[in-house]
């Protein structure tokens, strides 16, 4: 019998009723104390607090290189009235951190000593009582609390501890975490998969975030989707940790074991929360330890581990709720969310003029490149259905600040050539970077206006001049923003290996037997095809397969590479990725549009001393299909005569 019982309840509630419940159980107490050397302890907890067994300093010290003197003696030093002291009766030489000699208590420089003949010193200026004296206590006192309890410590803490006199400490024994990737389609890292198995990635990413919370972590083999096995895994990893994470098998599918295996040893406390991804997620536990089953796609199982997970980590290492960096950002394009869902979507970030850009990643559970990529993460509130371009959002920083402001934000449309010119950008310039945020060509240029990205990619033929881009800026931004040329580019029919249907050029598509797939109206690509169609009288009704629709130039790639169709219109390095051949229609011309007020920003100049330097024209033409001899020519500025490159 397949029993399947996916609750849907609301995060916060789902996450406080989890967290009760095991505190009820006595589950989350903070893990006792060992005495460990301070040298290794950084990153530990305290598990009670440091105190000092001696001042620091613990003797009267010379803060600077001079002489000891008594105050008193000074008083009177004046530069028209020089007092004259005799070393080694009422001064004494010492250098910095010398213990100062009981009889004196002041330290005067050197530089305003005067060495004159028979061991005498000339001073001009009165010193205070305790100047340049460290006193016994200034840093600490013996007996004094230096580090307290519950803190996490930093490698000054370590400093202090022995600076005070202390060889060992109690912290806190960190939380033991197993990690049970579950899963009869996965094979070890390093094994080619075979078509239906998949490598197993999870458990070194959730190894590696519970290694960064402070927990230890043990990895078991993949266990196979067998009941028995999975739940005998649980109870072996429940007997020896504080805490385990069964990953995959929490969904609804016929392999889906983790919630009945955990019902068995112990207790579901929820199956099933209304967060997206993650939404399978298990909370349990047996006896005194949390299970957790996290969802079997990489982005679930890294967003439930930090939402459940990492409170655990934290409460078991005696530190407190831990919340992300969060700052206002204006969202690059709409979003659409599940009314009842919480939703949470990361983000790249860049900073334009005033306003921090957040463009969303794909949101797919499935692309764990959407974690590597990001600077952050937004959360689409369960009541709401979207957010829309330009609104603010709250966004939790994944990167400090400054590392955002190196971030060259391009949005419009993409290409192969803008992930060129983010390598070298990082290759030179240490910590710079480039975001691209896709909101197609004409989008790309309609948020120019309001200054939402640094500057915007653009392919836009005019159908009646047959000339690209340049009407469509001056219609959009007016006299605000200019064109710099990046590449022309090859569009043409991705065909299968060998061309077996001997298509010719776009009449051939007419043909009965010939079978296309399109691009999506509005892309750039579809604007070729419609134009190029109508100049030769071609019918589109003729074409078969004209109504159906890809995205990107990848995907109709991969239909023709499929089998789904026999012929694609698109770029030559798109076909030259997935092995396809290629039969040339058009070039088109790709610039980039750049708001004229940001045209001396360091960010902008880098970019355009990147693009025109030979090697982003070598590594665009090796890609296979562009001819960016001319990047970074000026194509258009405002108030100028129409040019073309
Ligand atoms: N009918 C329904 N189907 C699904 C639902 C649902 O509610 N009803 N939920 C979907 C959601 S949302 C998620 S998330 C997934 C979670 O499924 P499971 O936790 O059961 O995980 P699997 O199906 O076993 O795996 C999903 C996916 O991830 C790959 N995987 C698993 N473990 C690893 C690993 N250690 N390393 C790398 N990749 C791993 C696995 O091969 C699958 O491709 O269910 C949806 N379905
Ligand atoms: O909720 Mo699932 O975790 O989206 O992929």
């Amino acid at each position: 019998m397949r029993r399947v019982y996916l609750e849907n309840k609301e995060y916060q509630g789902a996450r406080s009723e989890f967290v009760a419940q095991l505190e009820q159980l006595g589950a989350l107490e903070p893990l006792a104390g060992k005495l460990m050397p301070i040298r290794d302890s950084l990153g530990m907890v305290t598990a009670e607090a440091v105190v000092s067994k001696s001042s620091v300093p613990h003797y009267h010290a010379s803060a600077m290189d001079g002489i000891a003197v008594r105050a008193e003696d000074t008083y009177q030093a004046r530069e028209t009235n020089p007092v004259v002291l005799t070393l080694d009766e009422d001064a004494v030489e010492v250098d910095t951190g010398d213990p100062l000699p009981s009889q004196f208590n002041a330290v005067i420089m050197v530089e305003e000593v005067q060495f004159i003949d028979n061991g005498k010193v000339e001073i001009i200026a009165a010193a205070s009582p305790w100047q340049h004296v460290r006193a016994i206590g200034e840093d600490m006192i013996k007996g004094e609390v230096i580090i307290p309890s519950n803190h996490t410590l930093t490698a000054p803490d370590l400093g202090a501890v022995i600076a005070g006199g202390i060889k060992d400490i109690e912290v806190r024994r960190q939380p033991k975490v197993a990690v049970i990737p579950t899963g009869s389609e996965l094979v070890p890292p390093g094994e080619t998969p075979a078509r239906g198995e998949i490598v197993e990635f999870n458990s070194t990413m959730l190894g590696g975030l519970f290694t960064q919370w402070g927990a230890l972590v043990t990895t078991f083999p993949i266990i196979k989707d067998k009941y028995e096995l999975i739940r005998d895994a649980m109870a072996k990893a429940v007997s020896e940790n504080d805490i385990v994470i069964v990953n995959a098998g929490s969904s609804a599918g016929r392999e889906d074991f983790t919630a009945a295996a955990l019902a068995e040893l112990g207790n579901v406390v929820t199956h099933g929360v209304a967060i997206k991804p993650g939404k399978p997620v298990i909370l349990g536990y047996i006896d005194k330890t949390p299970v957790i089953g996290v969802p079997g796609y990489p982005v679930s199982a890294a967003l439930t581990a930090k939402l459940f997970v990492y409170p655990l980590v934290r409460a078991l290492r005696g530190q407190g709720t831990a919340e992300g960096e969060r700052v206002k950002a204006l969202l690059s394009r709409s979003l659409h969310s599940t009314l009842g869902m919480e939703e949470f979507v990361r983000v790249r970030l860049g900073q334009v003029g005033e306003k921090l850009i957040a463009a969303p990643l794909g949101r797919g559970a499935g692309v764990i490149t959407s974690l590597v990529k990001a600077d952050g993460m937004l959360v689409l509130d369960r009541l709401s259905e979207g957010r829309l371009a330009g609104e603010t959002i709250m966004v939790e920083l994944f990167r400090d600040q400054a590392e955002i402001r190196r971030t060259l934000m391009i949005s419009g449309s993409h290409d192969m050539t803008l992930d060129i010119i983010d390598s070298i950008m990082r290759e030179r310039y240490l910590g710079y970077s480039v975001a691209s945020a896709h909101v197609g060509s004409l989008g790309g240029l309609v948020g120019l206006r309001d200054v939402e990205a640094h500057c915007a990619g653009t392919h836009l033929l005019d159908p009646a001049s047959g000339e690209y881009n340049i009407t469509y800026v001056k219609q959009h931004l007016q006299d605000k923003a200019l064109l710099v040329h990046l590449t022309y580019r090859e569009q043409g029919l991705m065909v299968a290996p060998g061309n077996p249907k001997g298509i010719k050029n776009l009449r051939s598509l007419a043909q009965e037997d010939i079978v296309f797939i399109n691009r999506q109206k509005g892309s750039g690509t579809r604007v070729l095809l419609d134009f190029r169609l109508k100049e030769e009288g071609i019918d589109p009704r003729q074409i078969q397969g004209y109504r159906r629709e890809e995205y990107t130039h990848l995907s109709a790639a991969a239909a023709v590479a499929n089998g789904a169709a026999d012929a694609a219109l698109g770029i030559r390095a798109a076909a030259k990725a997935l092995g396809l051949d290629f039969v040339p229609v058009d070039r088109e011309r790709y610039d980039i549009c750049i708001p004229r007020q940001l045209m001396d920003t360091p960010l902008i100049a880098k970019m355009l001393e990147i693009i025109r330097s030979e090697e982003f024209r070598r590594r665009a033409k090796a890609l296979g299909g562009y001819d960016a001899s001319n990047s970074g020519s000026i194509i258009w500025l405002p108030g100028e005569e129409d040019q073309d490159a």
